[in-house]
């Protein structure tokens, strides 16, 4: 029978210890710390999740500026906006809503960025930090995912970590984290062979392929912590992850839930960033 921790109770505990510490950056008559989103196009997805992030924003404090352009816009329009948050002293994160219509290039306005407003984590000298263990910011939903692992109180260091998936927004990013706290990382994939023995090895499995209720108790071990991040939709439009979590439950010591597991830790580690790019720019 696993343990399973919710992401939207941790999210909680987390969302008011900012909130604190932005109410008496408030009452010390400071300048709030300030969030600016670009969304491209009309994806409902984006738009749902986007919205979650303005919300979050003002749950804790926090301003945050949506700025919402047509999928016709050009990749220079897009690129002359990010400038214009780059330059903008009251901005402390900028995020461009992944993924963006087709013909634009996301990799490009992700290098636009200032690595110090980067709050997603994605720009190359993130990214770099994180692979040589400097301090820069590190992607929301891997900062995610080894929150809920501490609060489990499992420590990674020598303990055998499988990641399914090796995504660079996901994947790459968790594996570096688990491997920085002395985990013994196996990565996975599509050509990966004898893929449910190889998960079955693990203490911690990490699902972040993208596929529905793929995981099933067969991939797990006895015990082991399964985290997952799926953000699947079933036919009717449901939330569903990459666990099959009624046959991995019974098997798994913890699980996290799709919905109400990762997704909330991704916004609240968000707001973490921008708050941490905030005090980069006051020079704290
Ligand atoms: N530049 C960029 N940065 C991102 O961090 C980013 C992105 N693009 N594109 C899409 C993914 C996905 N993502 C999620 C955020 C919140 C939930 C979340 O809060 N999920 C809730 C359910 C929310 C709902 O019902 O829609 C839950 O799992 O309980 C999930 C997924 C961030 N992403």
């Amino acid at each position: 029978m696993a343990q399973v921790i919710y992401g939207s109770e941790v999210s909680k505990d987390i969302r008011s210890e900012l909130s604190e510490q932005i109410a008496a950056l408030r009452a010390s008559g400071r300048r709030m710390p300030k969030l600016a989103v670009i969304l491209v196009g009309e994806n409902p997805a984006s738009l749902s999740y986007v919205t979650g992030k303005e919300k979050a924003c003002t749950q804790v404090g926090m301003e945050s500026e949506l700025i919402k352009l047509p999928a016709s816009t050009s990749q220079e329009e897009l690129m002359a906006v990010v400038r214009r948050l780059n330059a903008d002293p009251n901005v402390d994160g900028i995020l461009c809503q992944l993924p963006l219509p087709d013909g634009l290039d996301s990799a490009q306005v992700i290098r636009e960025i200032r690595p110090d407003k980067d709050v997603d984590g994605f720009h190359p000298i993130n990214v770099g930090k994180l692979h040589l263990k400097e301090d820069g910011f590190v992607p929301c939903t891997p900062l995610g995912c080894m929150e809920l692992l501490h609060r489990m109180g499992i420590n990674p260091a020598g303990k055998r970590a499988v990641v399914l998936g090796r995504s660079n927004l996901v994947g790459a990013p968790v594996a570096r984290l688990l491997l920085n706290e002395n985990a013994t990382v196996t990565i996975c994939h599509s050509k990966t062979e004898n893929l449910p023995q190889v998960c079955a090895e693990a203490d911690i499995l990490i699902a972040a392929v993208g596929r529905a209720k793929m995981v099933t108790a067969d991939y797990v071990k006895e015990g082991a912590a399964v985290i997952d991040v799926g953000i699947n939709r079933s036919a009717e439009g449901k939330l569903v992850g990459d666990v099959d979590f009624a046959s991995v439950e019974p098997k798994a010591g913890f699980i996290t839930p799709v919905p109400k597991g990762v997704g909330p830790m991704t916004i609240t580690m968000l707001l973490k960033n921008t708050l941490k790019a905030y005090r980069q720019h006051e020079g704290e």
